[in-house]
Formats: C-alpha cells, sequence, structure tokens
C-alpha cells in the first residue's frame, strides 16, 4: 500500500476535562504523535498486518521530529523535502467525547516541489498494490493533485483511493478513482451546495440520502462511491447496484481517525480484489475499530475483524 499524503504534521491531542471556549485550560494529559490523514491510514492497514509506504511533503524546520516519530512506528517513510515549518494539528479530547480539532495550514508548495511528489509516486508505484491519496493539500499544490495521482495509479495498474476535501474530490472524480469515502455533510454539500456544519447522521432519512449521495458521486466518475454517516452506516454505490450497511455498534472513545482508518481496511480489500461489499464491511469494520481507542489509526485488527463479521449489506 502506498499512501500519498502530502500535508503530514505532528498531531498533538490534549486532553481536557472540559473545552470551555474563552477560558485558561489546563491539559491533563498530552501526546505527540506523527500525523496527517495518511499516517493514520499506515497505522490501521499495521493492526491487519499491512506495511503501508507513505510519501509526504517534510518541511526542514521540525520535519526531524516527525520522521523520528513516524520511524518509531516503523513505517516507511518517502519524504520530499521543502523550506517551510511542519504544521501542528491540535487535538482537544475532553472528557464528554466532544472532540474538537485545529488543523494547520502546512508549508507553501511551488510548482517544482508538487512536480517532484509526482516523480516519486510514480516510482514509488512499482511493485504496489494498491494508492491511497490521503487528507488535506498543503498551500500552492493544486486542486488536481488527487485526480493527477489517480491517473498514475491506473497507468500502473494500480487501483486508486481518494480521501481529500471536497474540492480536491470533486477534482478527482473524472479521473475515475477506485473508491471515494466522504461523510454525508461533505458529500451532499459538495453535490447539492448543501452546507451544514451539524448535518444529522442518525435520522431517519440518512440511508435514503446517503444512498443518493452515493449515486451522484458513482455518476460523477467515481468507480466505487462510499458515502459514510458516522454511527448509522454508510451507503455504497457501484455499476452493479446500490446498497446500504448498517454501523455495527461500538463503545466510542474518539471519532478522530476513523475516515482515515476505513480507506486502510478498504484500500486493503480493494487490492485483494474482495467482492464490492467486503470493500465497504472491511473499511466500516477498520473504522469501527478505531472509535474504540483515543489515538487517530490504534485499532485492534482482531476487533475489527469480528466487527466486519457483524456488518450487513442491504441493497437499495
Ligand atoms: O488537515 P487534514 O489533512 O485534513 O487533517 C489532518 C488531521 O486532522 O486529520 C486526522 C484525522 O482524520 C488527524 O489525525 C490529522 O492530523
Amino acid at each position: 500500500m502506498l499512501i500519498a499524503t502530502p500535508n503530514i504534521c505532528l498531531d498533538i491531542t490534549v486532553r481536557v476535562p472540559r473545552l470551555v471556549p474563552g477560558a485558561v485550560l489546563r491539559a491533563t494529559g498530552t501526546e505527540t504523535t506523527a500525523g496527517g490523514k495518511g499516517v493514520n491510514v499506515a497505522r490501521a492497514a499495521r493492526a491487519h498486518g499491512v506495511a503501508g509506504v507513505l510519501t509526504g511533503f517534510l518541511p526542514r524546520e521540525d520535519g526531524d521530529r516527525f520522521a523520528t516519530l513516524l520511524g518509531r512506528e516503523g513505517t516507511a517513510f518517502l519524504p520530499v523535502p521543502v523550506d517551510g515549518v511542519l504544521r501542528v494539528v491540535t487535538i482537544f479530547l475532553p472528557d464528554d467525547g466532544q472532540v474538537t480539532v485545529v488543523n494547520g495550514r502546512g508549508p507553501e508548495i511551488d510548482a517544482a516541489h508538487w512536480s517532484r511528489f509526482v516523480d516519486g509516486v510514480r516510482a514509488a508505484l512499482a511493485g504496489q498494490d494498491v494508492l491511497v491519496c490521503s487528507g488535506s493539500l498543503p498551500p500552492g499544490v493544486p486542486v488536481e493533485a488527487y485526480g493527477e495521482l489517480t491517473r498514475l495509479g491506473h497507468e500502473a495498474g494500480v487501483p486508486v483511493v481518494v480521501d481529500g476535501a471536497p474540492p480536491v474530490l470533486r477534482a478527482a472524480l473524472p479521473t475515475g478513482p477506485d473508491l471515494v469515502s466522504p461523510n454525508l455533510s461533505e458529500a451532499e454539500g459538495m453535490l447539492f451546495g448543501r452546507v451544514d456544519e451539524d448535518v444529522n447522521e442518525t435520522g431517519d432519512d440518512v440511508p435514503d440520502r446517503a444512498v443518493t449521495a452515493a449515486r451522484e458521486l458513482r455518476r460523477a466518475g467515481a468507480v466505487r462511491a462510499v458515502v459514510t454517516a458516522g454511527g448509522s452506516g454508510a451507503a455504497l454505490a457501484t455499476a452493479d447496484g446500490v446498497w446500504w450497511l448498517p454501523s455495527p455498534t461500538v463503545h466510542l472513545v474518539s471519532p478522530i481517525g476513523a475516515g482515515d482508518s476505513f480507506a486502510a481496511g478498504a484500500g486493503i480489500a480493494l487490492a485483494r480484489g474482495d467482492a464490492d461489499v467486503d470493500v465497504v464491511r472491511l473499511g466500516m469494520a477498520t473504522a469501527s475499530a478505531s472509535c474504540e481507542t483515543a489515538v487517530a489509526g490504534i485499532l485492534d485488527g482482531a476487533r475489527a475483524l469480528e466487527l466486519f463479521e457483524q456488518i450487513e449489506a442491504e441493497p437499495r
């Protein structure tokens, strides 16, 4: 599994009893880990015994810290060095579980650096069984970035999973990514211009809405379109049909990194050539298992396989 995650960072998880805007808070614990969505993908893949190779822009300032932390986890890294400072993502984890995330922007990237990144991905694709494009783009990287990488993957005969912000995902759709998996609010915002930060992912209409969005994403170019709706479930649309898969019940600790864990599980199944519904079942099971731990992408692989057995696909 090759994981392209241009905008790596340090994830600083800060535990506080309560998150109170305007107050001075004292942390009860902090944890610093290598971050960026692709790092979480690599962690979740490792829980299934799959070693991912990660590529990303490595800023000269503080970049060593990232490389050291990632190295300790055992993930192979192909850095593209750039000037600038490593961004920080702060994850506030209060006791009530209402997680707040502040994402740093990332270093300025110019055309020469982006073309070096693309060349690196092209070279690294040899011998890989799946490419996962994951996370935000640092400033200066073209919005078509994941579309360009999707074409590269296809030229190399490698299936491609695209998990990016809505504008980046939209730009990639015409290149035919093998799997996309936005959540319901991202998908509806992108497809129907519905911008609702508090989008309800638990109402009775959620399966129908997710199914509608998945169908639209497939029409726009995705080979397999999944629309996830947190604890409710996920919709899948392919050329062969449309399904709704209810989520298994889990003990929620933190949802951060669930989408990345989905991409890891689904990417593994896609690389193996599993049936489309099983691709989504493994993605959901991996995401659900990751919700039972505090650190993004950390999960128990055996627990994910147990959850896999509980997920059923209902044709629509
Ligand atoms: O700025 P991006 O790339 O969108 O998001 C980065 C990030 O907030 O997403 C992960 C959770 O999905 C965090 O571990 C990580 O640092």
